[in-house]
């Protein structure tokens, strides 16, 4: 029996060892496998930080059904310059009266002042003389002004001011002139274009007149081709073409310093292949020699004679030069027929009387006249519009 229970006691000590033996197994073998990781957090993404996929790539949840086509290139037109419409020429002068406000103070005011005196002695008329003369109004005309202005005025006896006023207006336009035809003559020959030459002293405007007179005549229905025949200035070339680019007014041109001629046959030449209605030559104005001007311009216009005929020579006086301008000026109208006096800058200047000489020493009329910087300040020359406006309403 004891045997029995030492045989017992050994199975059950030996039972008990193996069971904590693979216990001890079963925990080390637990410990080597690694915790898997915790799920990765999921935000919901808001709409707007939702990127766009590329163009042209697939989403990969339309892959079975749809594909985005890459957006279409969008085709460049060239862009061309914008063509303007500039406002006809009738009534310009009018719209820029105001303009003459320097010369209305100093000539207009001045006179209506000392003529509305109740005594008028030789002193008032010997200040009426000076502010006439002052006026650039020329000795002559003023003259004759005077001499007219003192027999009316005894007439009269006693003076309204509305009476003044009608008194000056008519010696102002007698002396000015309103018969005079001051009509451009740019009508067509048939199919050919009339021609218009424009000439005078480099820095009186001459250019920038050129381009505002295309702009009036494009304003009036017509069609113009540009000769940009000053060729001894090259920026009078890019200036031009400026102005035409602006009206669709095509410009003829030639290489610097190159033939003033040869560019103007070209200009005429395009003129009738376009059929155009008016070609402008605006000339070099190199005041070098008499003969040398005299050469060139007759070259010029012998030239242009030989496809078309010359229909305005314009001269382009600047009006702040005075007597200056005149004097040369006259040298210009000894070497071309001038047939019209572009008088520029009547804006700047108190003495408006310019008009009166000017016409008096070169024996052609005023028929344009500029009134500002601005493109359309050219207007055609009216004398009942001047006249008013130096002397107030
Ligand atoms: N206030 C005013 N300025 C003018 C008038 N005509 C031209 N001008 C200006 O005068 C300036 C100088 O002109 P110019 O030096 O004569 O130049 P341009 O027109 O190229 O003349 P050219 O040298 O003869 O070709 C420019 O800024 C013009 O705008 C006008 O009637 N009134």
């Amino acid at each position: 029996m004891e045997s029995y229970l030492g045989l017992i006691v050994i199975i059950a000590v030996a039972v008990l060892l193996a069971a904590g033996g693979m216990f001890l197994l079963v925990r080390q073998g637990r410990k080597a496998v690694p915790p898997p990781p915790p799920p990765p957090e999921v935000r919901p993404v808001p709409e707007a930080e939702r990127e766009a996929p590329p163009s042209g790539t697939v989403r990969e949840d339309e892959a079975a059904t749809t594909t985005v086509p890459p957006p279409a290139r969008p085709i460049e037109v060239p862009v061309a310059p914008e063509i303007e419409v500039p406002p006809p020429s009738a009534g310009r002068m009018v719209r820029l009266r105001a303009r003459l406000a320097r010369s209305q103070t100093t000539l207009g005011k001045g006179l209506l002042e000392l003529l509305s005196r109740d005594r008028l002695d030789d002193d008032v008329w010997d200040e009426i003389e000076e502010t006439l003369i002052g006026a650039d109004v020329g000795v002559a005309p003023t003259q004759v002004m005077v001499e007219e202005l003192r027999t009316r005025v005894k007439v009269l006896g006693s003076r309204s001011p509305g009476e003044v006023r009608g008194l000056l207006r008519e010696q102002l336009l007698n002396q000015i002139g309103t018969d005079t035809d001051r009509t451009l003559h740019v009508a067509k020959h048939g199919e050919r274009p009339a021609v218009v030459l424009v000439v005078g002293v480099n820095g009186t405007g001459k250019t920038t007149t050129t381009g505002k007179l295309a702009r009036s005549l494009v304003g009036d229905g017509k069609h113009v081709v540009l000769g940009a025949a000053d060729t001894f200035r090259a920026a009078a070339a890019d200036q031009l073409q400026t102005w035409g680019d602006r009206v669709g007014a095509e410009v003829v041109r030639g290489p610097e310093g190159g033939d003033p001629a040869s560019v103007a046959f070209d200009a005429v030449a395009k003129g009738m292949d376009v059929k155009a209605d008016v070609v402008i030559v605006d000339t070099a104005g190199r005041l070098h020699t008499k003969t040398g001007l005299m050469d060139e311009l007759g070259k010029v216009k012998r030239v242009i004679e030989k496809k078309a005929t010359v229909d305005e020579v314009l001269l382009v006086l600047d009006a702040t030069t005075g007597q200056n301008g005149m004097r040369q000026a006259q040298v210009f109208a000894e070497v071309v027929n001038i047939t019209g006096i572009a008088l520029t800058k009547l804006d700047g200047t108190a003495k408006g009387g310019i008009v009166i000489s000017v016409q008096r020493e070169l024996g052609v009329p005023v028929k344009l006249v500029g009134l500002g910087e601005g493109p359309d300040d050219l207007a055609p020359f009216d004398p009942e519009v001047f006249v008013d406006a130096l002397l107030g309403d």
